[in-house]
């Protein structure tokens, strides 16, 4: 069985918004979670529920109301916007529904938007990666495109690599595959779950899909803002490896 290191830990977490004072709504109630480094889990649940609360949550965009969210062991309730976008940059890639891929620039570009944003000029070494990236989504022949002459399928895929080009720690994806069509949502989970074990990458996806969901070695179910459910179904091939 591959290591498991601990990726994100969150402990009674809670989220309340204001919706103009007095009136103030609990959308999660505590939520406790542990996620590893070798889980490929599913977020599921209905609509509504919360998942893409705790998913802004856990990608550092929002701070809790109250409870902890610890990412690598450190806790990020009390870290100013500055520490925790930092924190962000280095160690979570996101995959959302629709890419946001940047229409003036290439693929090979759009990959490495992330590490430009942080550090300027990429180096030889983070070029060779984004191109390895564009490979390994199998679009090593389309890296001077624009997003615009690439289909909705080869796009999500250049958004993949970009969310990989940092070598995060984490992935997270909300429903990223709600805009595909049947075999090419396949084809990106597929990715999703190569990465997750070629690169030790904990992966974390909201979908309504329960034919994908099925698909993940973990099913982490939310309801009214609370974990409802959480099984793990890879003991098969966790056993086979
Ligand atoms: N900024 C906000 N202010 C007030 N209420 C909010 C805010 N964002 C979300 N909510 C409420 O929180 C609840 C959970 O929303 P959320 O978007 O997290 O659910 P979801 O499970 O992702 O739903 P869906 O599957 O439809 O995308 C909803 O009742 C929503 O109205």
């Amino acid at each position: 069985m591959r290591d498991r290191r601990e990726v994100l830990r969150l402990e009674g977490l809670r989220k309340s918004y204001n919706i103009g004072q007095p009136n103030e709504v609990e959308v999660l109630h505590g939520v406790d979670l542990c996620v590893d480094s070798a889980d490929f889990a599913a977020l599921v649940g209905p609509s509504g529920s919360g998942k893409s609360t705790l998913l802004n949550q856990i990608g550092l965009l929002d701070s809790p109301t109250d409870g902890e969210l610890y990412l690598l062991g450190k806790p990020t309730r009390e870290m100013d916007d500055e520490a925790r976008t930092a924190l962000r940059g280095r160690n979570i890639g996101f995959v959302f529904q629709f890419h946001h891929l940047i229409g003036a620039f290439t693929a090979l570009e759009n990959v490495l938007m992330p590490v430009m944003v942080a550090r300027g000029k990429p180096d030889r070494e983070t070029l060779d990666r984004a191109r390895g990236l564009l490979a390994d989504v199998g679009l090593e022949k389309y890296a001077d495109r624009k997003p615009d002459q690439l289909s909705g399928g080869q796009q999500q895929r250049v958004a993949i690599a970009r969310a990989l080009i940092t070598r995060p720690a984490l992935l997270l994806a909300d429903e990223p595959t709600g805009n595909l069509d049947t075999k090419t949502a396949a084809d990106v989970f597929e990715l999703l779950r190569r990465f997750n074990a070629q690169f030790g990458c904990a992966v974390l996806v909201v979908t309504h899909d329960p034919r994908l969901a099925d698909t993940c070695d973990r099913t982490i179910t939310l309801v009214d803002g609370r974990i409802d459910g959480d099984e793990r179904h890879d003991a098969a091939r966790a056993d086979a490896s």
